[in-house]
């Protein structure tokens, strides 16, 4: 689909969720082009990692055995740092954020994969994404997040063999059916903010799917002649 400009230059921060293999960093780039054609200014970040900090975080986490506490301090530390540093200053300068995971991911992954307390979750989550600015301001959230939804056993089959997996992405289909339902349950109790894409689909229907979400905000226009 092909995209022009579009009015909003308020910041927007947009997260892509969804179990590994999903397809999510398949298509970040390319939303990343079709609003720079729209004439945003856009960041595109990923979590874990982000900042010098933060990634050194994310070498520790995707590779090092350690108690579940420690990687959910550890994820959390990154991403405060990673707002403090990366997304909450180009919000403020009206930009776009695309960042590759965020919270919800620690709910699918720590919380509902590896089984760890979800109520210490939302209290790490308010802790490290409030008090970020000079005023007081709400607990920072994506403004949308983009859910790639696969079965797990797809995501199996298409990452079989494309890359060496790290700590998560060698763990059994069990845990990416726990992780998935993870999913499923966080965009249950924030239907507003998610947009659940069929990942199943082939790639440019994906995309399709995906473009259409940001039309129907009004964050793109679809070009003369483009499909709507
Ligand atoms: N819609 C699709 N159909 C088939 N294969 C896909 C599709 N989207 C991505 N892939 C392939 O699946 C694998 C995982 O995609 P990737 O974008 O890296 O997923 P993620 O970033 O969610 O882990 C890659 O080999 C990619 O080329
Ligand atoms: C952000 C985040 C990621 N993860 C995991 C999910 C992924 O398996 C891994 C790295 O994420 P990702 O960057 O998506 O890996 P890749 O680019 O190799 O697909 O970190 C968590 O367990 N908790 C989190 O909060």
């Amino acid at each position: 689909m092909a995209l022009e400009q579009a009015p909003a230059e308020r910041g927007l921060f947009i997260t892509f969720e969804g179990i590994d293999g999903a397809g999510k960093s398949s298509h970040i780039d390319g939303l990343a082009h079709a609003l720079r054609a729209a004439g945003r200014t856009v960041v595109v970040t990923r979590e874990p990692g982000g900042t010098p900090l933060a990634e050194k975080l994310r070498t520790l986490l995707l590779h090092d055995a350690m108690d579940p506490l420690t990687e959910a301090l550890l994820i959390f530390a990154g991403r405060r740092d990673h707002l403090r540093c990366v997304i909450e200053p180009a919000l403020a300068r009206g930009e776009v954020v695309l960042c590759d995971r965020f919270t919800d991911a620690t709910f699918a992954y720590q919380g509902a994969g590896r089984g760890f307390d979800t109520v210490a979750l939302l209290d790490l989550e308010r802790m490290a994404q409030t008090g970020l600015g000079p005023q007081p301001s709400p607990m920072r959230n994506p403004d949308l997040t983009l859910w790639f939804d696969l079965p797990p056993a797809v995501a199996a089959q298409r990452l079989a063999g494309a890359r060496v997996p790290d700590r998560f992405e060698a763990q059994p289909v069990a845990f990416f059916a726990r992780v998935a339902q993870g999913y499923a349950d966080r965009a249950a109790v924030a239907p507003q903010r998610f947009a659940r894409l069929d990942a199943a689909q082939p790639r440019e229907a994906v995309w399709a799917q995906l473009a259409d979400v940001l039309v129907q905000r009004g964050w793109l226009v679809p070009a003369a002649g483009a499909p709507a």
